[in-house]
């Protein structure tokens, strides 16, 4: 697989893959400040769940390594104050949160400023190294679930760029690839910015993957017309009950795929799980500027001062879901017992429940 990584760390200098300029171009971003992250964030040069939470890691750990003080106090509460402000930036993906409260729980027992900020470093490695590993091992037991199907539809991009590397519903269709298994995946073009066309596409190609591309709205007709026999989507935060946040349009695959009596997986490694909250109305939404629907690459679409509603997630309920698929194993229904079942797993032990 030779798509290029989506977050570099070397020698304490973050770069990032610039997805706002992809697929046409190819070019790194490097994050020098905190409220470089942030914007990289908001903005959705970096997207994607657990690549978020990366990119806000190693940015809150290369942080810290500039505070000026000596007090493991002060460094505390700079931390706290550092890591509630990249927390703000997108409120969707668990992952984010999940990321620098490891962070933080990391130096809880420092002796001095200087382990805590070795610790820091130190963590954000591991958050990144677990999250590559966990994405390759989603992707195997994916591969195992698919089976004998060959025609999946996907919406967004829950790929390598998404993550550390491999990605969580693109995974099978890379492993796939380098196995001989070839898939057709058709991706929704995913509107209002794109992920499905401008990142999913260009990245299955660079696997040579089969892919065609359909708008969000031909789905239905193309499930019939196509055959397609599987929807796999990736998640930004899943509950206790199964409930999924996803990419908006992700609910709407999910009642198609009832309607054609499909499997609907959703792929996601156990950082995106967030069991202290029960169902999915209390996820909260992320609602992003009118633009990105009244304009199109610059264009204007839409009349002046045209209402907008623009949520860039939907919640998926966990009935209309077949199975999640982790690091840790296969979740199915009933996914309030068998969810915290998987999740306590140990680190290394994966099965199927
Ligand atoms: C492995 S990525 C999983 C999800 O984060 C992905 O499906 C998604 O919805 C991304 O939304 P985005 O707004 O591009 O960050």
């Amino acid at each position: 697989m030779s798509i290029p990584l989506s977050i570099e760390w070397n020698n304490k200098r973050l770069k990032i893959l610039d997805q706002q300029k992809l697929p046409l171009e190819v070019d790194y971003l490097t994050l020098e400040t905190l409220e470089d992250v942030y914007d990289a964030i908001i903005t959705l040069k970096v997207r994607g769940a657990p690549a978020i939470g990366i990119t806000a890691s190693h940015g809150l750990a290369a942080t810290a390594q500039r505070y000026e003080t000596n007090s493991l106090e002060q460094f505390h509460q700079l931390l706290c104050k550092d890591a509630t402000y990249l927390a703000e930036s997108r409120p969707t993906a668990v992952n984010l949160v999940w990321a620098l409260e490891r962070l933080r729980n990391a130096v809880q027992n420092a002796a001095t400023v200087q382990e805590a900020k070795e610790r820091l470093l130190e963590e954000a490695e591991i958050i990144h190294k677990e999250d590559e590993a966990s994405c390759r091992t989603i992707g195997e037991f994916a591969l195992s679930l698919l089976g004998d199907v060959t025609k999946v539809m996907t919406i967004c991009n829950a790929g390598t760029i998404a993550t550390a590397k491999y990605g969580t519903a693109l995974a099978p269709f890379h492993l796939g690839s380098e196995r001989g298994k070839q898939f057709q995946v058709f991706a929704c073009e995913t509107r209002p910015v794109f992920q499905g066309s401008r990142l999913t596409v260009w990245e299955l190609q660079q696997s040579g993957v089969d892919v065609t591309l359909i708008t969000d709205s031909m789905a239905a007709h193309t499930i019939g017309a196509k055959g397609i026999e599987a929807i796999i989507v990736g998640a930004d935060r899943i509950v206790a009950n199964g409930d999924t946040a996803n990419k908006i349009g992700t609910f709407n695959l999910a009642l198609l795929a009832a309607a054609f009596q499909i499997p609907f997986y959703v792929a996601a490694p156990s950082s995106t799980f967030d069991l202290t909250i029960e169902s999915g109305e209390k996820i909260p939404i992320e609602e992003r500027p009118s633009e990105e629907i009244t304009h199109i690459a610059g264009k204007q679409v839409a009349p002046n001062d045209t209402k907008v509603y623009n949520p860039a997630f939907d919640v998926t309920p966990s009935s209309l879901i077949s199975a999640i698929i982790t690091e840790k194993g296969i979740i199915y229904p009933e996914y309030n017992e068998n969810i915290s079942a998987i999740l306590s797993l140990e680190k290394g032990d994966n099965h199927e429940n």
